[in-house]
């Protein structure tokens, strides 16, 4: 009936569902069912196995908050990893940064990346920047030889059902742990408060025991289910506070090079209600 429903026990008893003008791919990658459509409301929407990954319009939510909560937690970012992220919004994010000399970005299936530079060009921009490399293969392979390397490294992953399970445990934060540079720092895809508290607790006991500072922070995002998606940021410097940007882009700047981050939304991110910052203590 020209409807894409987001339909999923991950979130059971609610569906967010779009309008669909057309759909504009669809296929079945090596790792999962990969759709394209274009919504009636929401620009061109990108979905792999049924969950919403992301929509033109309001995508960039996301990709700036997984990407400048790290970056400007950090004092001179300059290699940085993506773990995931093949539609390319946030290798497009860090190369915002001047100080960035070598990008790399790693994602399992390569048919997201096919599909997003074909579809989705307001994304897939990220990855002509002469400073990006490409590698096609499992993170978690891809970090285990790969020691005191990166500054940041960024996991823009889909959810714990499917590919990105492993990306979700506690040897994987062990591997970020060892490719991260002294004073290095991370962000993951960390879930939905009102959907996955016990998970995001877990979560952060898990990084908590790898990384001496680990903190949740969240951005609104209309098309993820219940409206928002959070971030687990962690440094591998105990003195560093990830609350608060070490660097900032002049007012004139934030407003060229961003439409949802800024120096005060990097704080208020971590502002919890009650309910999650007492089960996230
Ligand atoms: N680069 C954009 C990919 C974004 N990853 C998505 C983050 C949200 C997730 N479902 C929503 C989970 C609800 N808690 C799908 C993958």
């Amino acid at each position: 009936d020209g409807w894409f429903r987001e339909i999923s026990d991950m979130w059971p008893g609610q569906a967010m569902i779009l309008k669909v003008n057309q759909v504009l791919h669809h296929e079945k990658s090596k790792y999962q069912d990969v759709l394209v459509f274009e919504s009636s409301d929401h620009g061109t929407v990108l979905v792999l196995d049924n969950v919403i990954q992301c929509t033109e319009r309001d995508e960039f939510s996301y990709q700036e908050m997984i990407t400048h909560l790290a970056m400007n937690s950090h004092p001179n970012p300059k290699s940085v990893l993506v773990i995931g992220g093949g539609d390319g919004g946030v290798l497009r994010e860090v190369v915002k940064h001047e100080s960035v000399e070598k990008a790399i970005l790693c994602d399992i299936d390569e048919a997201v990346i096919r599909v997003s530079k074909k579809y989705l060009p307001g994304m897939s921009i990220g990855y002509q920047h002469p400073n990006v490399d490409v590698h096609i293969g499992d993170g978690f392979k891809f970090l285990a030889d790969r020691k005191n390397e990166f500054d940041v490294i960024i996991t823009d992953s889909s959810d714990p059902e499917g590919p990105a399970e492993s990306l979700f445990q506690k040897p994987y934060f062990e591997l970020l742990y060892g490719a991260l540079k002294e004073g290095g720092v991370i962000t993951t895809q960390a879930e939905n408060q009102w959907l996955h508290l016990p998970l995001i607790t877990k979560l952060k006991k898990d990084c908590k025991e790898v990384f001496p500072v680990a903190e949740y922070a969240y951005t609104t995002i209309p098309t993820y289910p219940s409206g928002q998606i959070g971030f687990m940021v962690c440094c591998k410097d105990a003195n560093r506070d990830v609350k608060t940007p070490l660097r900032t882009w002049s007012p004139e700047e934030e407003d060229k090079l961003c439409k949802y981050y800024n120096k005060e939304i990097h704080k208020a991110s971590f502002i919890l209600p009650t309910f999650a910052r007492k089960a996230l203590k």
